[in-house]
């Protein structure tokens, strides 16, 4: 349900420039397995990665669909192993207790994501933890918390090259080499990594049949699918991460069948673009009613951000509208006591995604209604709104003066538009088709605003920095020089402080 500001009239116009644009073709494109991911010669092929779910046969290439069954096949040895206990037979430890998943971006936000949502679908023969920042705080405390004997350690990373993961990856096999008394060969065992540079895993001391595959034709964000996901498969259970990818895959064939004034992920994206390019509305807000959705919002940052956080074209030319919104969210009804006030009466107007589920996990009814009520209540809210002179009724202490202006500031602009995506429950089922309804979306707008949703430059530069800073803090003169006038007063700062105590 929607209460965007568009007519039939703007809504055809966009319809029509979306088909204008090759819309349909350059879905199929992606299906099939051609590299739309034009500025790295790749393919975009999430997809594939759930087409065994789909009702319609895959245009992806066969060997890309045997390299997923077969990856698939080694992820359902691994979580029926760590739920049966038999764990020792595929050379991991005897016993596992705890799963610790080592990653960051794309390989951590959907499967984290993924496993928080599906809560009530956990088997419990693991705690499953993740481990994202650098910041040593977490890392340590894990180390202090977990048994290292009981802990299988998931090291994820596309590249292998990932600072953050490396460094924890080191802290973590350092823990382990000492609880084995030194013996790296025992402590390798603890090691799985998920990696499309399978030498740099191996290299980095997991043993070669413990590195599940990743590959180009996967980006980060849209890799949660993959084996990226195995912590997700190892907290539910095999059964369980194939309906999540069937339920993703339900909604590929939705994409791929549907006319456009039917298909849900282009309606979104049509509704996005509206409020971005003919409004000028430069936020984007996606609310959960659900606390198991809570990083449903940091997840999608990623997916739309860095997809289409984009400044020029794909050709290298120069846009001619603005492009991603920034998004930013939370969860209701906690939210509405933060804020929401500025959502309803601020200067900058927010457009809304609110996600709900008609039917929860408890038996608390009376606070699941009040849930609903909450989130039914928002969206009417900034939609109507509440006029000067409804206010006015209301306001009966004071002057005339003290109620005209006390009813100024109690009037409701309204007319805020919103969506409402409500999931009949919250099953990998649903999860999946939601995931996957926004990965759409974006490549959708992709395709309207003419960028590559696949790449993701602007993110090199400041981990080039970071990587050159580092001797810099080490106390390397030379290094610290070759920095601008701030970057150089930061650095003798943290030094100056570092030799104070
Ligand atoms: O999986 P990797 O290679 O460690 O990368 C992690 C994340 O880093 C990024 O490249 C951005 O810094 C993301 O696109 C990616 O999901």
């Amino acid at each position: 349900m929607t209460r965007q500001k568009l007519d039939v009239a703007a809504l055809d116009a966009l319809g029509a420039l979306a088909e204008a644009r090759g819309w349909r073709a350059a879905r199929d494109a992606m299906f099939r397995g051609e590299a739309i991911n034009t500025s790295e010669r790749r393919a975009a092929l999430h997809t594939a990665l759930r087409a065994g779910g789909s009702r319609l046969p895959s245009p992806a290439p066969a060997a890309v669909r045997a390299e997923v069954a077969a990856t698939l096949e080694r992820m359902a040895h691994i979580a029926d192993a760590v739920e049966t206990g038999e764990t020792a037979a595929l050379g991991l430890p005897e016993t596992v207790t705890d799963v610790v998943h080592v990653g960051i971006g794309g390989s951590d936000l959907g499967p984290r994501l993924a496993v928080e949502a599906l809560a009530p679908y956990h088997t419990g023969r693991v705690r499953c933890h993740f481990l994202p920042n650098v910041d040593g705080d977490a890392t340590s405390t894990l180390m202090r918390r977990l048994d290292p004997r009981r802990t299988l350690v998931l090291l994820v990373s596309k590249s292998f090259g990932t600072q953050e993961t490396l460094l924890n990856g080191r802290a973590l096999r350092a823990w382990l080499v000492a609880a084995h008394d030194g013996d790296a060969e025992a402590a390798a065992r603890h090691f799985i990594a998920v990696s499309a540079n399978v030498e740099a895993a191996v290299a980095f001391g997991v043993p070669r049949n413990h590195v599940l595959p990743m590959w180009d034709w996967v980006g980060g964000r849209y890799s949660l699918w993959s084996a990226v996901g195995l912590v997700i498969a190892l907290a539910v259970g095999m059964p369980r991460f194939r309906e999540l990818l069937e339920g993703a895959a339900h909604m590929d064939d939705h994409f791929r069948e549907a006319p456009w004034q039917d298909n849900l992920p282009v309606l979104l994206a049509l509704a996005g673009i509206w409020n971005r390019n003919a409004l000028g509305y430069p936020s984007f807000a996606v609310i959960a009613y659900a606390d198991r959705l809570r990083e449903l919002y940091a997840h999608l940052q990623q997916v739309e951000m860095e997809s289409l956080g984009k400044r020029v074209r794909a050709d290298g030319g120069a846009l001619a509208d603005a492009t991603v919104p920034v998004l930013w969210g939370g969860v209701g009804s906690n939210v509405q006591h933060a804020f929401f006030q500025a959502l309803h009466q601020g200067t900058d107007v927010v457009p809304v995604d609110f996600v709900g589920v008609v039917r929860p996990d408890h038996a608390l009814a009376d606070n699941h209604d009040a849930l609903l009520a909450n989130l039914l209540a928002q969206a009417a809210a900034l939609a109507l709104g509440k006029t000067r002179e409804e206010a006015l009724a209301e306001a009966s202490a004071g002057d005339a003066a003290a109620r005209e202006a006390l009813a100024v500031q109690r009037t409701f602009p309204g007319d805020r538009p919103s969506s409402v995506i409500l999931l009949d429950a919250l099953t990998p089922h649903s999860l999946g088709m939601l995931l996957a309804l926004y990965e759409h979306k974006v490549f959708v707008q992709g395709c309207l605003w003419g960028v590559n949703a696949f790449d993701q430059w602007g993110v090199e530069l400041g981990k080039t920095i970071a990587s050159a800073i580092l001797p810099a803090l080490d106390g390397d003169a030379e290094a610290g020089a070759a920095f601008d006038p701030s970057t150089r007063a930061l650095i003798e700062a943290i030094q100056a402080r570092r030799e104070a105590r």
